[in-house]
């Protein structure tokens, strides 16, 4: 099995998060709290609460889990596409595979990730959601002190199953997503570039970045689902399935829940995937 899908899979995936992260803090923030008229007031409550640190919280444990997770997707996704076309990731262009075994590809390296992405996700979410200002002598310390002590808390509450909560929305989430993100990528690669030749830096570029922004749009349903049934149980209320948690969403805040944090989403979405799939791309290249 090659293992430099894995590796270039890896450091893409850290590259996009760091980029992508302040964004996500506040797409976070606006699906699970009431708290915040938009954007805007989110970003600006977050700064005068909790200064540039507030954006940044909860990313020191997706930094080495988001690689380990992309580099799962990626690793998955090149390996099924070996499996179904017998092509390598160099062969790939000259000999470009269907979109139906793209989106089936892309649709496993969805499924297998989004288990070992639960975990780590939760925990993301649990710390984000702490709107606290850093501790000061006398205010009292937030529920978690940091990722570990996350892990542990909720191990101890819920025991380690705990760790998993809202990992069927995040599969149902991701399974399909990530098949409509990888032949949004190849599509736009294979429009803009002469048959059978390597996409340039630009359409990678471009490509990705439209793949990620194509992907979380379809996803965005299923992310609010997903973050509220992470937080269920802390002050926010438990949800008995995917499906309760819908309706009873739809039923008090309307149907416009569903796309909450989309316009966030989609402007962290750009950036992130664009340098995701670069990386990707040239590592790739440059190992030969
Ligand atoms: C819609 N979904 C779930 C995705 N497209 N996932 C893969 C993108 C990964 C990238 N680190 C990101 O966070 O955008």
């Amino acid at each position: 099995m090659p293992v430099e899908e894995f590796v270039a899979g890896w450091i893409s995936g850290a590259l996009g998060l760091v980029l992508g992260h302040p964004f996500d803090t506040v797409k976070v923030r606006l699906q699970t709290q009431t708290t915040y008229q938009g954007i805007i007031d989110c970003m600006v409550k977050t700064y005068r609460h909790e200064s540039l640190l507030g954006f940044f919280k909860g990313m020191s444990f997706p930094i080495a889990s988001i690689a380990v997770v992309n580099s799962v997707l990626f690793g998955v996704y090149s390996n099924t596409l070996l499996a179904l076309t017998a092509t390598s990731h160099q062969e790939r262009w000259a000999q470009p595979p269907s979109y139906t075994h793209v989106f089936i590809a892309g649709c496993t390296g969805g499924f297998v990730q989004a288990y070992c992405l639960a975990p780590f996700d939760l925990i993301k979410v649990r710390l984000q959601n702490q709107t606290e200002p850093r501790a000061r002598p006398g205010s009292p310390p937030p529920r978690y002190r940091g990722p570990v002590h996350c892990a542990v808390s909720i191990c101890r509450e819920d025991g380690p199953w705990g760790l998993f909560r809202g990992a069927w929305a995040l599969t149902l989430r991701d399974t399909p997503t990530l098949g409509i993100y990888f032949v949004t990528y190849e599509w736009l690669c294979r429009q803009s570039t002469p048959d059978r030749q390597n996409p340039g830096a630009a359409t990678v570029l471009v490509a990705g970045g439209f793949a990620g922004i194509a992907s979380w749009a379809v996803a965005t349903p299923l992310d609010v689902i997903k973050s509220r049934m992470q937080m269920g149980g802390l002050k926010h209320r438990v949800y008995r399935g995917v499906l309760d948690c819908m309706v009873s969403s739809a039923r008090q805040e309307g149907l416009g829940v569903f796309f909450r944090g989309l316009t966030i989403n989609s402007a962290r979405a750009f950036p992130v995937n664009a340098v995701t799939f670069l990386t990707y791309e040239y590592l790739l290249s440059s190992w030969g």
